[in-house]
């Protein structure tokens, strides 16, 4: 193949270089994390390599020993961190280092406010990466070459980190990649072997690479001899009693690319048929792209601590993809493909092991840690409310784990567990109420509440977009069914006295002749007519069937291009409201026709549903203004 040997500029996206910005003030406080960066960036590109050796062991070329070296350079100023990985080819370095491929980027920045404290947290949700080299460095040179490609592919990439990066094809026989940072006016700190090999030993000290920086002399001055200065085991594989909060927290960073600490951890050796180590942490933050359905997962898979893959799907079903860690195997072979892992047994075994130890742990979070659980809750229930459709077999314990905002303490911060909900059930209650709404507004002040209201009984209000779907695979927890008051028929009779039944049955009797005028009014706009046990303060509302999709669901799916099968709704009047006691005196029939498609035209838009002719309503609407002023 033709090298080609010019040298180009080309501009960064606009994201990079709003990334660059923003990176450089808003993480100065916290700018030890670049050499992190860096030396994840070389253990990663050294497990690449490790992998592809697997197949294709000329890759090595006679040098298996991979390692990364961190030297500076007191009088050039410079940092230079070097890996003998996998490296990069000309195309792989423009789309790796000049480009961010991560889809959702546009929308990410746009949520930027430009206040530093903000943003700095909202850059730890992005990963920082290699551009963190830009906080201590006005000039940043990176050479590498691919392993396999000969010496003349090399390529030289070089930024002053503000707009343009030069690129050019270079002799590097040197595999791998090699990084020199020139430091910024004022950062000579890090210029200094204990400086560095403090940082080092903070945030790397457990990755399962050698780190290597120069021996020095007596006189302090540095030599051709290298020498290992982090522990260089891997932290997953030694034992739990030996590991220090602090050690696991770093390894948390190097591993999950994030600076801030993890929420929680739980680290197991599993011994027997099938033996492997499973080290799983939940993040504080959730990613930006979280519900990017691309978005890859988090766990990697290692055999022996040999590093297979990263973001192994099978590991981790798809609701907690926002796990990350490591799980090593014993018992897989080492040239494991992702074939393999489609269908292996021992890998389903790992993986239902792994979900319980994750369950486990929010469980004990949940109950020992509530402020915790809360925080994770915030950022990843909405993830964990697709766990029952997905995961039939923990759905009990998934469910337990769900917490919903509900009428009982009228904020919309989901706090409620269905443990809480069945504690406070009503004596005779036998259904778990819930109502799904576009928004907790329109939950919370659903018509269909109005009765729950008044008997005081417990209704939960679920607003996720996701609820919909979650409500469709619950169907009971711990014996209680699940029942949404927006469906089907209402029966709250087991839970009032004897005397409202009686009540009831005596006000359907006096409104079957209304009941019936407004039924043949409208026609097949309706399925049926009825009187309403739910409301009290509400003239009407619209019911659906047990089976139908929610009408503002209904809406976001037409909008979204889906053909979703209609039918019609059930209309529910309330007698004793003035309004209708009006329109049963209401002689003239066409006056009678358009205000009872009032009525039922209200009950849509309460649920979020949309009217067909909204032009037709509002004139409706207005005549029936004018001649109640009358
Ligand atoms: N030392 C290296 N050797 C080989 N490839 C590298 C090296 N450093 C970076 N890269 C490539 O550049 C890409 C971008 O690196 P960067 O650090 O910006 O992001 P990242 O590591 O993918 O993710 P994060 O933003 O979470 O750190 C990497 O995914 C990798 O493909």
């Amino acid at each position: 193949m033709a090298v080609e040997h010019h040298k180009e500029t080309l501009e960064f996206q606009t994201e990079v270089k709003q990334l660059l910005h923003l990176m450089i003030h808003s993480l100065y406080s916290n700018k030890d994390i670049f050499l992190r960066e860096l030396i994840s960036n070389a253990s990663d590109a050294c497990d690449k390599l490790r992998f592809e050796a697997l197949s294709d062991p000329s890759l090595y070329e006679n040098d298996a020993e991979l390692r990364i070296r961190v030297d500076f350079d007191k009088a050039a100023r410079t940092i230079t961190i070097t890996d003998n990985g996998i490296g990069m080819n000309r195309e792989e370095v423009i789309q790796n280092i000049g480009t961010i491929a991560r889809s959702g980027t546009r929308e990410f920045f746009s949520k930027l406010s430009g206040e530093q404290s903000k943003d700095a947290n909202l850059i730890g949700q992005f990963g920082v990466g290699f551009y963190s080299a830009f906080i201590v460095a006005d000039r940043v040179t990176l050479t590498t070459r691919r392993a396999g490609m000969t010496a003349e592919h090399g390529v030289r990439w070089e930024s002053d980190g503000s707009g343009a990066y030069t690129l050019e094809t270079v002799e590097h026989p040197a595999r791998g990649t090699e990084v020199v940072l020139h430091l910024k006016e004022g950062e000579d700190e890090f210029l200094n072997d204990w400086r560095l090999r403090q940082v080092i030993q903070t945030y790397s000290d457990h990755i399962p690479l050698p780190i290597e920086m120069r021996k020095r002399n007596e006189q302090d001055e540095p030599t051709d001899e290298w020498e290992v200065v982090n522990k260089a085991s891997a932290l997953w594989a030694r034992p739990r009693n030996e590991i220090s909060e602090d050690e696991y927290k770093a390894f948390y960073k190097h591993v999950a690319h994030d600076f801030q600490d993890p929420l929680a951890w739980t680290h197991n050796r599993v011994e027997g048929n099938q033996e492997y180590i499973s080290l799983l942490y939940v993040p504080s933050k959730a990613p930006f792209d979280l519900f990017d359905r691309d978005q890859p997962h988090g766990v990697k898979l290692y055999v022996r601590r040999v590093f297979i893959m990263d973001g192994a799907e099978k590991l981790m079903p798809r609701y907690l993809r926002f796990i990350r860690g490591v799980i090593d195997s014993s018992d897989l072979p080492l040239n494991v493909s992702r074939e393999i892992l489609q269908s292996n047994k021992l890998i389903d075994n790992m993986r239902a092991g792994s979900v319980k130890k994750v369950l486990g742990l929010l469980e004990g979070l949940a109950k020992d840690e509530p402020e915790k659980y809360k925080t994770f809750w915030t950022e990843f229930g909405r993830v964990m409310k697709e766990g029952p459709g997905e995961d039939y077999a923990n759905r009990e314990q998934i469910a337990k784990l769900l917490r919903f905002a509900s009428t009982e303490n009228d904020s919309a911060e989901q706090t409620v567990s269905l443990e809480d909900y069945i504690n406070r059930m009503k004596p005779g209650q036998e259904k778990i109420y819930f109502i799904t709404a576009e928004s907790y507004n329109a939950a919370r002040h659903s018509p269909h509440l109005e009765i729950f209201r008044k008997k005081g009984i417990e209704v939960l209000l679920l607003s996720d977009r996701v609820d919909e779907w979650l409500m469709s695979h619950l169907f009971e927890f711990q014996g209680k069914a699940f029942q949404s008051v927006a469906k089907g028929d209402l029966d709250l009779s087991k839970i009032g006295s004897p005397e409202e039944k009686a009540e009831q049955e005596k006000i359907e009797q006096e409104a079957k002749g209304l009941v019936e005028r407004i039924k043949s009014a409208l026609g097949d706009e309706v399925a049926e007519v009825r009187v309403s046990h739910r409301l009290t303060d509400s003239p009407s509302c619209i019911v659906l069937n047990e089976q139908d999709m929610a009408l503002y669901m209904q809406q976001m799916l037409k909008r979204a291009g889906h053909d979703v099968p209609v039918s019609k709704p059930v209309l529910e009047v309330n007698p004793g409201h003035p309004l209708v006691k009006r329109l049963e005196a209401e002689q003239d029939g066409e006056r009678f026709g358009d205000w009872s498609r009032l009525l039922l035209e209200q009950g849509v838009l309460a649920e979020g549903g949309q009217l067909e002719d909204p032009a037709a309503f509002v004139a409706r609407l207005n005549q029936l203004m004018l001649a109640l002023s009358r």
